[in-house]
């Protein structure tokens, strides 16, 4: 777990995509240590390339991602995971064929494995499922999983894609519950509008890969027209 001063995250004029086909363009946006931004938008404007850019996934065309004043861009994914990175991708990184408390080795990178207590105390039910197949588990169960495995290789950036999906309510509840008492700076994207406002203190807005805004998520949760034009959504006040 990082302390406050770790975790600063600073993106600029990040422009990225799959080959030559560029998705994302000019990104700029800083997060501060322990800082919470949920990256919001419709169906395919990029948001999940975005998070595919910062892990390293993606071609990169311009542009640059600090991580506590260390540049990534020239680093492969594995040394990003190294400095700090840690990622859980909305396919919800999971090993079917191994079990519950298997999978979590997996996070370990080099840890003892009396660091696995760290996640069977944020998510108790995986401890009492960690003789289960991974294949076994519930949508819940595996973003739980998900989650924890990438929390025990101790980032300093979590970055979360649709974390929600799929889940029953009272699992989403369960689950940013468990996110909410971490104390690491986390990018969070999510359908979920009005979860994702209350989870975040700050909300980058993304349309057709670019930044359309970015500001306070109470401030935006009031803006009515703003979340119209670009989520398709307004909330209540
Ligand atoms: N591997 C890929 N190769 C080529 N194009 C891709 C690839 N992955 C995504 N795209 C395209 O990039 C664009 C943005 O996709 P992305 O998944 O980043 O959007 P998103 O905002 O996360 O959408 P959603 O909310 O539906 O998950 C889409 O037009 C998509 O078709």
């Amino acid at each position: 777990m990082s302390s406050r001063t770790e975790g600063h995250l600073e993106i600029a004029g990040l422009t990225a995509g799959y080959g030559e086909t560029r998705i994302v363009e000019g990104l700029a946006f800083t997060v501060p240590p322990g800082g919470r931004l949920a990256l919001l938008g419709r169906n395919g404007v990029g948001k999940t390339t975005t998070l595919a850019t910062l892990v390293g996934q993606t071609t990169r065309h311009a542009g640059s991602i600090r991580l506590d004043g260390v540049e990534l861009t020239g680093l492969g994914a594995a040394a990003r995971a190294a400095a700090g990175l840690g990622y859980v991708p909305q396919t919800r990184d999971v090993f079917r064929s191994l079990t519950v408390e298997e999978n979590l080795v997996t996070g370990l990178k080099g840890r003892p494995r009396t660091a696995l207590e760290e996640a069977y105390e944020l998510f108790p039910r995986l401890k009492e499922r960690r003789r289960n197949g991974g294949g076994n588990l519930s949508g819940g169960e595996q973003q739980m999983l998900s989650v924890a495995r990438a929390l025990l290789g101790r980032p300093t950036v979590l970055l979360l894609d649709e974390p929600l999906e799929g889940l029953a309510p009272v699992i989403c509840d369960q689950l940013m519950q468990a996110l909410s008492r971490l104390a690491v700076t986390m990018i969070l994207v999510e359908q979920q509008v009005d979860r994702a406002l209350d989870f975040a203190d700050r909300v980058l807005l993304l349309d057709r890969g670019q930044v359309v805004h970015e500001g306070a998520s109470a401030d935006l949760r009031g803006d009515h027209a703003l979340m119209e034009r670009h989520l398709g959504v307004a909330l209540a006040a």
